[in-house]
């Protein structure tokens, strides 16, 4: 019998769905709370949506087919980590003539139904690529709809029935907050801080990022540390002794700069997935990718899908080995 890794080996990546045409009715009958109409859901889910009273059915069906999949795959090793960068939002509007900014709502949905496909398989923590420094370039109403959609779903996010609160999700904004505008920063920190105690999953969400903007501002604080640490210093202690310079002990180090990164509380990413087919990082999580197994479906994030996910996972369980030799080999 042909097991499912096998079985994948002779497989091509899932395909992109058909463009489907959802009527922007349906999209703005999305309530506060972001669910879809039934309609809606099933159409995204791939069915026709002409056979509505048939969705629970479907719905349950595929539930336990997914629960059957995630037991495949929890034969291998199931990463710890998965970052993603959710590309394709614009694009994905664009192709369905639909209003500018329902790419994104339809995006965020896309993100619930991963992070959750995610926290069922037992990742423990997922970081996502919401918004960089270069996105403020971007068109200014096309970026105040986005911080509105943030500071809409940063809210919800709090609320009993969430996402965060059923999967018990640590919350982290990681990035230059700064740069942000006061309300969405006073909902990111609030974020932070009611789900400080939440030790079930994490979730990174990297805003005004970019990697470059991290290492820089990591160096400064190292340095800023081992200036204090310097200034400690007797000035006997270092410099030529027995005919050797001896390294400052105060010097910055590697280990320096990773304890002063946004993201230092997180392992480094084992599977980064970007859709659109893009096979660029564009300045996302660089010093943490080293060892990290990319994958770049064709699809728009907004179409993403749980076999896109599970695609993705069995192509890291693949080389998952080599990836750890190379690891160990590192250090
Ligand atoms: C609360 C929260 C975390 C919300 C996140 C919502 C979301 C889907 C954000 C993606 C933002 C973004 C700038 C994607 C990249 O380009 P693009 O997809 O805008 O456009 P493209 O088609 O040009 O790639």
């Amino acid at each position: 019998m042909t097991n499912l890794r096998e079985w994948s080996s002779t497989q091509n990546e899932p395909s992109e769905q058909e463009h489907i045409t959802i009527p922007q009715n349906q999209i703005d009958s999305m309530d506060k709370k972001g669910r879809f109409s039934s309609y809606l859901r099933s159409t995204l889910m791939g069915s026709s949506g002409s056979f509505l009273s048939k969705y629970f059915e479907k719905e349950s069906l595929l539930s336990l087919l997914r629960k059957g999949v995630v037991r495949v795959l929890s034969v291998g090793p199931t990463p710890n980590h998965i970052a993603f960068i959710l590309d394709g939002n614009r694009r994905f509007a664009q192709s369905l003539n639909l209003k500018e900014g329902d790419g994104h709502k339809i995006g965020f949905l896309s993100l619930m139904s991963m992070l959750k496909y995610c926290y069922e398989m037992g990742v423990k923590y997922v970081t996502i690529y919401a918004f960089s420094i270069d996105n403020f370039k971007r068109k200014p109403h096309e970026v105040q709809n986005l911080m509105d959609l943030m500071l809409e779903k940063i809210g919800e996010s709090l609320e009993k029935e969430s996402i965060v609160n059923n999967f018990g999700i640590r919350v982290h904004f990681i990035g230059n907050l700064m740069l942000l505008n006061e309300q969405v920063r006073a909902a990111a920190k609030k974020a932070m801080a009611a789900t400080a105690k939440n030790d079930k999953a994490v979730l990174s969400i990297c805003v005004a990022y970019t990697s470059t903007d991290e290492i820089v501002h990591a160096i400064q604080e190292s340095y800023y540390e081992k200036q204090e640490e310097t200034n400690e210093l007797n000035s006997n202690d270092i410099g030529v002794h027995n005919g050797f310079v001896e390294k400052n002990p105060n010097d910055i180090k590697v280990t320096d700069i990773e304890r002063h990164m946004y993201s230092a509380f997180a392992p480094d990413p084992d599977v980064l997935i970007r859709t659109s087919g893009e096979t660029r990082l564009s300045n996302f999580l660089l010093w943490q990718t080293t060892h990290c197994h990319l994958y770049s479906p064709s699809v728009l994030w907004p179409n993403i899908s749980f076999w896109h996910l599970v695609w993705g996972i069995l192509n890291y369980q693949k080389v998952h080995s080599y990836l750890e030799k190379k690891r160990k080999k590192t250090f």
